[in-house]
């Protein structure tokens, strides 16, 4: 069955485009994260998937329902924006009751688990709650809505390390329970790639990338050495960052960190490492000019 299916998805705000001829297309349940540099469109994306905002023009399908202004299609869908708007007087049980209103495959005990694993208050009122505690209040619905199509944008904002941990294990055990289609879109990919199977990149007003995550983990390399031997082994077109540092060329390249390349590396002399995910993603969405000073 297929979940998603976006075709040529343009959308813009007045005249600017966010995003343009957007094609992505998913057929099972994962965990998939979605990652863009600031201002790339992630929220934008998720609100037009949640039928929070029409496209200008191309096919949005979840679940083979067009979302914009369909209940039909919301009651599978469930997205939680970064500051979920809650009422002002609403406490913790407040929220799950309404959220169990709008959701049919609500899991009252999960919630009920969710909110002590996370020690939320349940009586305080929501608007006195910490940036951190407010997110987690907005996980709790993520996950406890068990919707088909679960969107979480920066689930982790404001969470603290031993949070994020935990926060981390309880979707985990959330998935394996009840496999469904979750996003989650965070700035920390460290952290979302122990636990995503495939990532979309989001550049250039489109999906760069949607790739399983080890593609990630396998791809960049940093090589230090002398220009013409390094040039032996990457083509300009590869290289996506590049310095001189003490006579010698530091270049990033867009290429497979494997055994043959730390071969030729050894052979040429060249100094090689794995580029970190972090700093190959701030790279390819990067424009060519920035990276090569
Ligand atoms: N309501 C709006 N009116 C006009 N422009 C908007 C509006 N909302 C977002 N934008 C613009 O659309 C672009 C994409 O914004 P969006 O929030 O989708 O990015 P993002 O990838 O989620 O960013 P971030 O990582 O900073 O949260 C930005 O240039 C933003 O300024």
């Amino acid at each position: 069955m297929t979940i998603i299916d976006i075709q040529d998805m343009s959308f813009k705000y007045k005249d600017e485009y966010v995003l343009q001829d957007l094609t992505l297309q998913e057929e099972k349940p994962m965990i998939i994260g979605l990652w863009g540099r600031n201002g790339s469109g992630k929220t934008t994306l998720m609100k037009l998937m949640s039928g929070q905002e029409r496209q200008n023009s191309g096919q949005i399908s979840i679940l083979n329902l067009n979302p914009y202004n369909n209940a039909a299609a919301t009651k599978q869908i469930t997205y939680l924006r970064e500051n979920h708007f809650f009422g002002k007087t609403w406490n913790v049980n407040d929220a799950m009751k309404f959220a169990s209103m709008f959701n049919d495959n609500w899991n009252q005990e999960e919630a009920d688990y969710l909110i002590d694993l996370f020690e939320l208050p349940r009586k305080k009122k929501i608007k006195t709650f910490s940036k951190g505690m407010h997110s987690m209040v907005q996980s709790v619905i993520g996950l406890a809505s068990h919707a088909p199509v679960t969107m979480l944008d920066e689930p982790t904002n404001g969470l603290d390390a031993y949070m994020r941990k935990i926060f981390m294990k309880a979707l985990r055990d959330s998935f394996e329970e009840d496999p469904r289609y979750i996003m989650i879109s965070s700035h920390h990919i460290k952290e979302i790639e122990k636990i995503c199977e495939k990532l979309i990149v989001i550049s250039g007003h489109q999906v760069k990338l949607h790739e399983p995550i080890e593609y990630f983990q396998s791809r960049g390399a940093i090589l230090v050495g002398k220009l013409e031997n390094i040039q032996q082994i990457v083509s300009g077109d590869d290289i996506i960052e590049e310095s001189i540092i003490m006579n010698q060329h530091k270049v990033m390249a867009d290429i497979p960190f494997d055994d043959r390349l730390i071969e030729q590396c050894r052979d040429l002399k060249i100094k090689v490492d794995k580029a970190s995910i972090q700093d190959y993603l701030v790279n390819i969405t990067m424009t060519k000019e920035a990276n090569h000073g």
